[in-house]
C-alpha cells in the first residue's frame, strides 16, 4: 500500500461464487479501467461474461452475512451503466449489482479482509476513472462525504419523499455517502436552515425538489456573514419538482441523450454520488424594491413567466403542466410593453481591450465612482429584511439612472416574452439555451417581438423541446449573449419570475458573476 501512493495494485484476479447461488462459480478480474465477470459454471440462459467500465461504478461494500456460523464474507459492487431502454429509443442509466461470496479461507476474518481488499481496490480505481471535464473540475468531494439532503415533500406531484426513499437513499448508501435527511415544513424553511447551520458539518448541501428550493438555499447562503466561503459549499440537485430545469441541465452537460422522470433522477443521483464539483454562474438581480437577490437559472417576463405561474394550478400533471399552460396562454396571447437594454459579451470585451491597450486595469467607465454605486446597489436589505451579501456588481448603475452609454438599447418596445437564461434548460423538456454551460459567464438573452402569430410561437416552443428553436429562422425571435441587462416593463401589470419564483413587478437589472457557486455536476 505504501508504495504506489497508497493505491491498491491491479489487476486483481479471483474465483468466487455468486451470493445468490453458491453453485455458480465466477472468475472476476479488476483492471485499472474495468471490472470483468465471467461465469465458469455454464448457464442455460442469461449472461456468461460481463464487462463494466469503472466509470459506471457507484460504489461497493464488503461485509459479513447475517449467519454468524458462516465464515464467508461478501462483496457487492454497484454499477449504473448507460443502456438501451426497454421498447424505446435512447439510453439511460440502469442499475446492475454483482454480489460475490468469499469463502476460500477458514476464518471469517480472513475472508472479510480479502473482500475488503477488493472493495478498496474497486473504490480507488473507479475514483481514478472519474470524468474530468474541460478544465471545469474544481475538486473531488471528500470520502467519506457528509451530505445535508433537503427534501420538499410538496414539490412537483408531491412525490419527492417517495422518490428519495425508492431511489436516492439506496444510491447514497451504495456510494458510502453519509447523509442526513431534512424534510422542509414551509416556505423559507430551507433558506433559514442553511443560513443558520454550522456548515463545517457538511461537505455538500443537496436539494431534492424543484428549482425553487435551490433558489432559497443559494440566497440563504448569501445572507450569511461568511457568504464568501459559504457560497462555495458544493450543492447537489435532484429532480423532485415539475420543472427541474437545473437537474435537466446538469444531465444535458454530460452529453447523454435526454431523459425524464425517474431516469433523470437516477442520472442526477449518479452524478451526485460520483462528483466532481464544478463552478456554477450566479446572476445578481436588482428589483425596483431595492432588493438584491441571486439567481442560478432564469429571469422571465411575459409569456414564459405567465405560463410558469398560471400553470401552478395544473401541478398534479407534473411536467405536462407547462404544455397545458402554454396552450391556455396561446389562446389569449398578450403583448407586453417595456424597455430592454443590455451589455453584449462582445462589447464588454472591446471595452476591456481598449483599457488594457492603454496599459490600465479594466474598470467599467460608468462605475468609476464604483465604491459608491456598489455600496448603493450591493448592500441593501433582502426581502425578509436580512442583509444579502455577495460580490459587488461592477457593470450596473442604480436603477434610477440611465444604463451605461456603451450598452445596447433594443429599439422595440412591444414584446411577447423576454427570457434570460444562464443554464441550458428552462424545464425538463425545454432546451432553451443549447450553447449554455455551467460556468460560461454568459446570460443567454432571448426575446420575442410582438407580431408573431400564435402558430409561429407554438412552433418555437415545440422546437425548443430539442433545442431547435434557433434553427426555425423565426424573424420575431432574437438571441444574444450578454453580461448584464436591464428590463423596464411599461405595462402597468405583469409577472416577473426569477428561477421560476414570482418577484416584485417593475424595473429589474442583472449581472452575471462567473463561477460564484459550486455544483456537483459530473
Ligand atoms: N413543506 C413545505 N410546504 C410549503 N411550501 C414549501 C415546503 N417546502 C418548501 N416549500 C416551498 O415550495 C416552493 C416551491 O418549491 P420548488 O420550486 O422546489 O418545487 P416545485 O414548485 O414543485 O417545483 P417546480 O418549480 O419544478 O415546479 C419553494 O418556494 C419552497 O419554499
Amino acid at each position: 500500500m505504501a508504495e504506489n501512493q497508497g493505491l491498491s495494485t491491479v489487476p486483481l484476479f479471483g474465483e468466487f461464487t455468486l451470493s445468490t447461488n453458491r453453485k455458480v462459480r465466477c472468475s472476476v478480474k479488476l483492471t485499472e479501467q474495468e471490472f470483468i465477470v465471467k461465469r465458469l459454471t455454464p448457464a442455460p440462459v442469461g449472461w456468461s461474461r460481463r464487462v463494466h467500465s469503472l466509470k459506471d461504478c457507484l460504489g461497493c461494500r464488503a461485509y459479513r452475512g447475517n449467519d454468524t456460523g458462516d465464515s464467508a464474507a461478501y462483496l457487492s459492487v454497484y454499477f449504473y451503466p448507460l443502456r438501451g431502454r426497454w421498447m424505446r429509443t435512447g439510453i439511460s442509466r440502469q442499475r446492475v449489482e454483482h454480489c460475490f461470496r468469499f469463502a476460500a479461507l477458514q476464518e471469517w476474518r480472513a475472508n472479510l479482509e480479502e473482500a475488503e481488499r477488493w472493495a478498496r481496490a474497486v473504490r480507488e480505481w473507479s475514483s481514478r476513472q472519474r470524468h474530468h471535464g474541460d478544465g471545469v473540475l474544481m475538486q473531488e468531494l471528500p470520502r467519506p462525504c457528509r451530505m445535508m439532503v433537503l427534501v420538499n415533500p410538496l414539490s412537483g406531484k408531491g412525490q419527492s419523499y417517495t422518490l428519495y426513499n425508492n431511489h436516492i437513499q439506496r444510491m447514497l448508501n451504495e456510494a458510502g455517502i453519509i447523509h442526513t435527511l431534512f424534510v422542509t415544513e414551509r416556505q423559507n424553511h430551507a433558506r433559514e436552515m442553511v443560513r443558520d447551520t454550522d456548515l463545517s458539518q457538511w461537505d455538500a448541501l443537496v436539494i431534492m425538489s424543484g428549482d425553487g428550493l435551490l433558489y432559497e438555499v443559494i440566497n440563504g447562503l448569501l445572507e450569511r456573514p461568511d457568504w464568501e466561503s459559504a457560497i462555495r459549499t458544493p450543492l447537489g440537485i435532484l429532480p423532485g419538482g415539475s420543472g427541474n430545469a437545473l437537474a435537466a441541465s446538469t444531465h444535458y452537460y454530460t452529453g447523454a441523450s435526454s431523459v425524464s422522470n425517474v431516469e433523470l433522477l437516477v442520472s442526477c443521483g449518479f452524478l451526485l454520488c460520483r462528483g466532481p464539483v464544478s463552478r456554477m454562474d450566479l446572476v445578481s438581480i436588482h428589483l425596483s424594491s431595492s432588493t438584491r437577490l441571486f439567481s442560478f437559472l432564469s429571469l422571465a417576463w411575459g409569456f414564459v413567466a405567465d405560463v410558469d405561474i398560471e400553470s401552478e394550478k395544473y401541478r398534479h400533471l407534473g411536467a405536462a403542466r407547462f404544455t397545458v399552460g402554454t396552450l391556455v396562454r396561446l389562446a389569449s396571447l398578450r403583448i407586453y410593453k417595456g424597455k430592454l437594454s443590455y451589455l453584449p459579451v462582445s462589447r464588454e470585451q472591446k471595452n476591456k481591450d481598449s483599457w488594457s491597450q492603454r496599459g490600465e486595469p479594466y474598470r467599467n467607465p460608468m462605475v468609476s465612482t464604483e465604491s459608491i454605486n456598489v455600496q448603493q446597489l450591493g448592500n441593501i436589505p433582502s426581502q425578509n429584511s436580512r442583509s444579502l451579501h455577495g460580490p459587488p456588481d461592477s457593470l450596473l448603475v442604480p436603477l434610477d439612472q440611465q444604463p451605461p452609454a456603451h450598452w445596447v438599447e433594443v429599439p422595440e418596445k412591444d414584446f411577447v416574452l423576454v427570457l434570460a437564461m444562464y443554464q441550458s434548460h428552462l424545464a425538463e423538456d425545454l432546451l432553451a439555451a443549447p450553447d449554455a454551460t455551467l460556468d460560461d459567464g454568459v446570460i443567454h438573452l432571448f426575446y420575442v417581438r410582438a407580431g408573431i402569430s400564435r402558430f409561429a410561437l407554438l412552433r418555437l416552443f415545440l422546437a425548443m423541446e430539442k433545442g431547435a428553436h434557433l434553427a426555425t429562422n423565426c424573424q420575431h425571435l432574437v438571441y444574444t449573449k450578454v453580461r448584464a441587462l436591464r428590463l423596464e416593463p411599461l405595462s402597468p401589470q405583469g409577472i416577473l419570475t426569477v428561477d421560476g419564483e414570482v418577484v416584485k413587478y417593475g424595473p429589474v437589472q442583472a449581472e452575471v458573476h462567473r463561477g460564484l457557486s459550486r455544483l456537483i455536476s459530473g
